[in-house]
């Protein structure tokens, strides 16, 4: 089944077109990371898929009920952590999870899901008002987590994280997504998402730009990558056929270092293999890929108007 699906979807401002003509398909089990600058119009799509907000034009399916006529089915089924999330600083961590659970009408015990979010048993009973930053997402996280959702939105769940509030961010998304959950993870921040996203979709000034794996993505840019080869030798006839692999742009030799450019990522495998099946032995290998900002920068334009990336529909799926 579909986790998420839009078409055409819409939302007008006055003159602000918020959203403009988004076709997104997530599937189940899916980690998807939603990309975009701030004002991109991540929000204002969450916020239509869970009725939030009304399209101007166009429609949603979350979980394959209609997110306008069918909210109240897809509110059951989901959990939100949303964008700055409050807690009641005088009440314990296990209480915050009890009053989720009886809003959501759900039965069961707050110390399953504090275990599974690892906040200790002396932890969850002291006010949250003391919490570290990485023990507030925990907490939020079980809130969101109560009545086992099928689905994860997260509305820039990094923010305001440490590097290890991150990590620790990402184990949680990973062992849920292993309990076979579906995320959707928003962010303007594209390296707190690459570690754990299957896809990520990235919007620019409400327009979906670009949908695929990372290395899709590095591919349809032409993301340059440079490889280097430490060997125990350089065998004449690799150094010659490398620029005739697909994706190698060109090879060059210094001492027992072969470099390989590459116009696409996936060729560098291919350049190792010639090079072995040449008889040389490989001893070092250093690769330099287009950093990750430079390929947010290209499709986002850093904020300016440009053209979208051709996306194939098949691409569109995992
Ligand atoms: N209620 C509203 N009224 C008028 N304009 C709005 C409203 N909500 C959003 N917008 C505008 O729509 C555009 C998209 O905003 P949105 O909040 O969806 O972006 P975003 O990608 O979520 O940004 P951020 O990362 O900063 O949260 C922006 O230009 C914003 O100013």
């Amino acid at each position: 089944m579909t986790a998420i699906e839009t078409d055409g979807l819409t939302k007008r401002f006055g003159d602000v077109v918020a959203v403009d003509d988004v076709n997104l398909r997530v599937e189940e089990g899916e980690v998807f990371g939603f990309l975009g600058p701030n004002g991109a119009g991540k929000s204002t799509t969450i916020n239509m898929l869970l009725d939030f907000a009304r399209p101007t034009a166009g429609s949603a399916t979350v979980l394959g009920y209609d997110s306008q006529d069918e909210a109240e089915q897809i509110h059951r089924r989901i959990g939100v952590l949303p964008e700055g999330f409050d807690l009641y600083e005088r009440l314990s961590g296990r209480k915050h999870i009890s009053f989720a659970m009886k809003t959501k009408g759900i039965d069961g015990n707050p110390d399953d899901i504090l275990r599974r979010v690892g906040l200790s048993d002396e932890d969850a009973r002291r006010p949250a008002g003391g919490y570290s930053k990485g023990m507030r997402q925990r907490l939020a996280f079980g809130m969101a987590l109560v009545g086992d959702p099928d689905l994860l939105l997260m509305d820039e769940p990094s923010s305001g994280l440490d590097p290890t509030g991150i990590n620790e961010l990402q184990e949680l998304v990973r062992e849920e997504t292993e309990r076979g959950t579906t995320v959707f993870f928003s962010s303007h921040i594209l390296e707190h998402v690459e570690a754990i996203c299957d896809r990520v979709g990235i919007m620019n000034q409400g327009e979906l730009v670009a949908v695929g794996t990372l290395e899709e993505l590095y591919e349809q840019i032409g993301g340059d990558a440079t490889l280097e080869l430490d060997l125990d030798g350089v065998p004449q006839r690799a150094l010659e056929d490398l620029p005739s692999i697909d994706g190698v742009t060109g090879a060059e030799r210094t001492d027992e270092t072969v470099v390989v450019r590459c116009d696409d990522p996936t060729a560098k495998a291919r350049a190792i293999n010639r090079v072995e099946a040449a008889g040389a032995t490989v001893l070092d290998i250093r690769v330099e890929d287009q950093s990750i900002d430079e390929l947010f920068e290209q499709l986002t334009g850093a904020g300016e108007a440009h053209e979208a990336v051709e996306q194939p529909a098949e691409e569109v799926v995992a």
